[in-house]
């Protein structure tokens, strides 16, 4: 996978982690430096009280000597002093007079002067301290003690601390910034996560929609600057929903993946290829000679996904509808060449899968003519506009009308007449508007059935069949509002005859299968409608609880010839389950002369009688008409 080995990390934060980083650094050294002030000031001013308590000490102790003038014993008491390393020199003075001094090492004498008030005094030199206290007896000064002490000590005591501080702050820094490291690299991570979630497909490692729409914006940018063309390939994996319905996510995972391969591997470095869909592929090819180039992009990946995929033990075949549009020629913009390709692809889609179409101006009109019918669709309703017609399908053996099935006809004033539910059966399942269509197929046929019985003229009908289509077949209303009108109106469950295609029971076999059981169990005769093209198998054919199988129009139109082998062995597949079976579109007799032979139930075609309204149809069975097979 290319697009996304190298995805950069995201600067965001750093300039703030940054900042913060120094900030914290310049906070720490501020408070370091604080602490050794704080420290070194605590310190003198324990020095100090403690030179004060020496010096009443000696003061105290120097009482007799300064009454009697005594200077050698004064001296002898300073000397205690020499015990204290930090005094550098002191005197015992009596009134202003030095009576006796201590000096260590020739060191300065103290220079307070001498105290008017006799108060204690004090004061800091760079590296000195200075006290004095008065000597009193009996509560007149007869003299003092004044001691110098050096601050050397103090100094180192405060320089080991700051050394010890700044180590601290040092190692707490580089342990917050380590910290930090790991938790940038965390967020980085998380980051690279997030982006990786916001622009990978998880499953394709493709780069995913959000993703595309960036780079497609880019590429237009870049083909704008420099005049190019791109072209636009968007791809619709035909019939993904069943490998994923039928061998599980997991499987459909796998599958993708190896699409994704399959695609990186036979695609240009420089073509971008993104998932942007559950089934859904983008190619951007830049920049593009906008007459072949797309062509051959689109021929060479329908080519690549020709070739079958082994996805554990399963060989699976998977084609893709691609539509291609080429910008600036077909659109202006992002929006607009996408819709173009999208366009293109539901072509593509109707032109019968494993197929390309390039975008042109018509598709556009005939899109614009789709939401036309549409739009117009959503009203025929209330617009009284839709009929049913009924065709007669016959029992080859007795020539007899069995069943008929109910076909919606839409007659749009605003279009200027008929329009064909071939057209517009697709476009009100895509829209949704099937479900109220469908709701009232139902209701009128069901209604008309259970007059027709009222008249005593369905004797010989075994069922009305009324075709289901996918969205009513996940409407869970569906049986309830069934059940109701057969209820109301008293037509038997038996008569009436629900068809789904085979394409749509496996689009979501297992919840169709559940369908099919309360169907089944409602006494609502079942029929597979265009059997033969939905990929069902033997195995699936015998869980699905159900009567009839219609053999597809393709199949009947090409018998005796093409379709001849395949007829037949649906036939024989269908009689060994018990089930009865149908051909529809049966237009020759040749056609009826093979079904016959090779034991077909019942036919139905424009060989026996077309659609037609209910008044002809109630004609024929009053008639009772018999058909010569
Ligand atoms: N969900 C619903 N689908 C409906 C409903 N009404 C119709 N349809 C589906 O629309 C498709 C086209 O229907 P229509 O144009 O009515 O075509 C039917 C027949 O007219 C046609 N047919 C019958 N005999 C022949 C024949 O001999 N030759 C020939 N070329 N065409 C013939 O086949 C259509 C019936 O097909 P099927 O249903 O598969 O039996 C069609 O798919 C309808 O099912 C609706 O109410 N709901």
């Amino acid at each position: 996978m290319k697009a996304h080995k190298k995805i950069a990390l995201l600067p965001i934060g750093s300039k703030v982690v940054r900042s913060t980083m120094l900030a914290a650094g310049a906070a720490l050294c501020l408070a370091g430096l604080l602490m050794v002030v704080f420290q070194f000031l605590a310190l003198r001013s324990t020095l100090l009280r403690d030179l004060q308590v020496q010096a009443r000490i000696v003061g105290n102790n120097s009482t007799a000597a300064l009454l009697f003038s005594d200077a050698r014993a004064a001296e002898e008491i300073l000397g205690g002093l020499s015990a204290s390393p930090s005094v550098q020199s002191a005197n015992i003075s009596l009134g202003s007079m030095p009576l006796a001094q201590f000096r260590r090492n020739g060191a300065p004498v103290p220079e307070l002067p001498q105290s008017a008030g006799g108060e204690s005094l004090h004061y800091y030199g760079m590296d000195y301290i200075e006290v004095q206290e008065p000597v009193r007896i009996d509560k007149k000064i007869v003299g003092s003690v004044s001691i110098r002490a050096t601050l050397l000590p103090l100094y180192r005591r405060a320089f080991a601390f700051a050394g010890f501080t700044a180590i601290a702050t040092l190692g707490s820094f580089a342990l917050a910034w380590l910290l930090v490291r790991r938790m940038r690299a965390a967020v980085a991570q998380a980051e690279q996560n997030l982006h990786l979630l916001a622009h990978v497909d998880p499953v394709t490692c493709l780069p995913n929609r959000n993703a595309f729409n960036d780079k497609l914006a880019y590429t237009l940018k870049r083909a704008d600057r420099q005049e190019t063309a791109v072209s636009l390939l968007l791809l619709d994996l035909d019939n993904f929903k069943v490998v994923n319905d039928t061998l599980g996510h997991d499987t459909g995972d796998k599958l993708l993946r190896l699409v994704a391969e399959r695609l990186t591997q036979t695609l240009r470095s420089t073509d971008i290829i993104c998932r942007i869909g559950g089934d859904e592929f983008v190619v951007i090819v830049e920049p593009a000679d906008d007459e072949v180039e797309p062509d051959q992009v689109a021929r060479k990946i329908l080519r690549a996904l020709a070739d079958p995929f082994m996805v554990e033990t399963h060989q699976l075949f998977v084609s893709a509808s691609i539509g291609v549009s080429v910008y600036p020629k077909d659109a202006g913009d992002s929006a607009a060449v996408i819709r173009c390709a999208d366009i293109a692809m539901y072509h593509a889609k109707n032109k019968g899968k494993n197929a390309y179409e390039v975008f042109h101006e018509d598709m556009a009109a005939k899109a614009s003519k789709r939401l036309a019918l549409e739009a117009n669709l959503r009203k025929a309703l209330q617009n009284n506009e839709l009929s049913l017609h009924y065709q007669p399908q016959i029992d080859v053996r007795s020539g007899r009308m069995r069943g008929m099935e109910v076909l919606a006809r839409w007659n749009c004033a605003a279009l200027g007449g008929p329009v064909s539910p071939a057209e517009f059966i697709p476009v009100a399942e895509e829209s949704g508007v099937i479900v109220p269509l469908g709701r009232w197929v139902l209701q009128t046929a069901i209604r008309q059935a259970a007059a027709w019985r009222k008249m005593g003229l369905l004797e010989d009908i075994e069922h009305v069949a009324v075709n289901l289509s996918a969205c009513q077949t996940k409407d869970v209303q569906l049986m309830y509002e069934v059940q109701a009108l057969l209820m109301e109106t008293g037509l038997p469950p038996r008569l009436l005859e629900l068809e789904i295609t085979e394409g749509v029971l496996m689009e979501n076999v297992n919840a169709n299968i559940a369908l099919l059981h309360k169907i089944q169990a409602a006494g609502i005769h079942l029929s597979i409608d265009d059997f033969g093209t939905g990929y069902s198998s033997m195995a699936y054919l015998k869980r699905f609880p159900i009567d009839q199988l219609k053999i597809d129009r393709s199949f009947v139109n090409s018998v005796p010839g093409d379709g001849a082998a395949i007829a037949k062995a649906i036939i024989a597949m269908a009689h060994s389950l018990n089930l009865s079976v149908v051909a529809e579109g049966v237009e020759t007799e040749e056609q009826v002369a093979f079904l016959s032979d090779a034991g077909c139930d019942v036919m139905q075609g424009f060989y026996f009688a077309r659609p037609m309204p209910a008044e002809q149809l109630e004609a024929l069975l009053r008639e009772g008409k018999l058909w010569a097979a």
